[in-house]
């Protein structure tokens, strides 16, 4: 059996999505729905997915633009067993009415609360509770990040506290520059130490600040340990853990820029980087506080998670044969 997905939200998470959902052999993209007949409309239907309109009020700019969609929102709610709302922050929990109205599961992205799901999620931290689950919330990019790393170490876990510095906008979003400010999160802790909670139960503290870049977002993180860890413990731990990566400087990549070539040279499509990638040399250990550094692509890591969700949801694959089937078919190194 196939399960059917519908993508509602096509723009950076959604169209990597649905291209991660098209390469699933339990899964069948029926289509993606867009407010506008832009170019990612017509690339869409290039690749033969279904494009629908988002409601009946975005109708006429498809027909002004003689671009046929395939119907609207509610059409595709007919047609599919689970929706991945990848729709702007705050809207999914606006849509959730509609999915349940249609009796299709959803997966919500990290701009919701987690209110608006049953579980927020995280693969490897806690694929168990999301296991016949009608709606999971998969948790944004910086927690994701945070929840890889500090889960593979978690029994050692006195109190974290991480300083994320996040890019401004992603590379296609021109609404939001040109900026030439840090910004910091005046409110303390920022969303993020709360909303790796909502997956793992751990003690941690969060500030953050937005910079002015697109690449990726950097997180320096430091752990006061209950249990006694060495520096060659925690390399050894990370290179064990899926879905992170150890970068050396040593070996050219002194920023996120080498990262991001680092993911073009693999010919990965729009140079995703799946993985966190933590600094080797970052990694060390000062008495019971150990410290580290690691870069999250805003736009990539997200997806294998999504993927997941939907197999725990339809209860289709225990939580490593999931994770192996997504990592392979999405050319995940580890
Ligand atoms: N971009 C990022 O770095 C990450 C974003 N997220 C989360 O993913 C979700 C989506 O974010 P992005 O993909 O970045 O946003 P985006 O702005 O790139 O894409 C959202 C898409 O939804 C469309 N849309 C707008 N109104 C709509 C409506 N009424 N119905 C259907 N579609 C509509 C937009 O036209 C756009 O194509 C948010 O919850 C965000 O917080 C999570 C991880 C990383
Ligand atoms: O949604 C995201 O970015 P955005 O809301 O700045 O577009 C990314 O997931 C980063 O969000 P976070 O810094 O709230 O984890």
């Amino acid at each position: 059996m196939k399960v059917k997905v519908g993508v509602n939200g096509y723009g950076t998470i959604g169209k990597r999505v649905a291209y991660a959902v098209m390469r699933q052999k339990d899964m069948r993209l029926m289509g993606v729905t867009k407010t506008k007949p832009d170019f990612e409309a017509y690339r869409a239907k290039e690749l033969g997915i279904p494009v629908y309109a988002a409601s009946e009020e975005f109708l006429p700019r498809f027909e002004k633009a003689g671009f046929e969609v395939a119907g609207t929102l509610g059409d595709l709610l007919e047609e599919v067993d689970v929706v991945i709302d990848a729709t702007p922050g705050g809207m999914g929990a606006k849509n959730r009415p509609l999915y349940e109205k249609a009796g299709v599961k959803a997966v919500f992205e990290g701009g919701e609360k987690a209110s608006t799901a049953e579980v927020s999620f995280v693969a490897q931290a806690n694929y168990e509770k999301a296991l016949g689950r009608d709606y999971v919330r998969v948790v944004s990019c910086n927690t994701t990040g945070l929840t890889r790393t500090l889960n593979a170490i978690k029994d050692y876990i006195d109190y974290a506290y991480a300083v994320m510095i996040r890019r401004a906008a992603d590379p296609d979003d021109s609404r939001r520059g040109p900026v030439n400010a840090i910004k910091p999160t005046v409110e303390v802790p920022s969303h993020h130490g709360p909303d790796v909670q909502t997956v793992i139960p751990v003690n941690i503290e969060t500030t953050a600040f937005v910079v002015p870049t697109t690449l990726m977002h950097v997180h320096s993180v430091m752990v006061e340990l209950k249990e006694p860890l060495t520096r060659e413990d925690v390399i050894d731990i990370f290179e064990d853990t899926t879905r992170v990566l150890l970068f050396e400087k040593e070996r050219g990549f002194e920023s996120t820029a080498q990262l991001i070539e680092f993911a073009r040279d693999l010919h990965r499509e729009w140079n995703n980087l799946y993985e966190i990638a933590v600094w080797k040399e970052s990694i060390s250990v000062k008495g019971n506080r150990l410290f580290y550094i690691q870069a999250v692509h805003q736009e990539s890591d997200v997806v294998p998670e999504n993927v997941d969700a939907i197999r725990a949801m339809f209860e289709m694959a225990g939580k490593w044969e999931s994770i192996k089937k997504t990592n392979k078919s999405l050319g995940i190194l580890k």
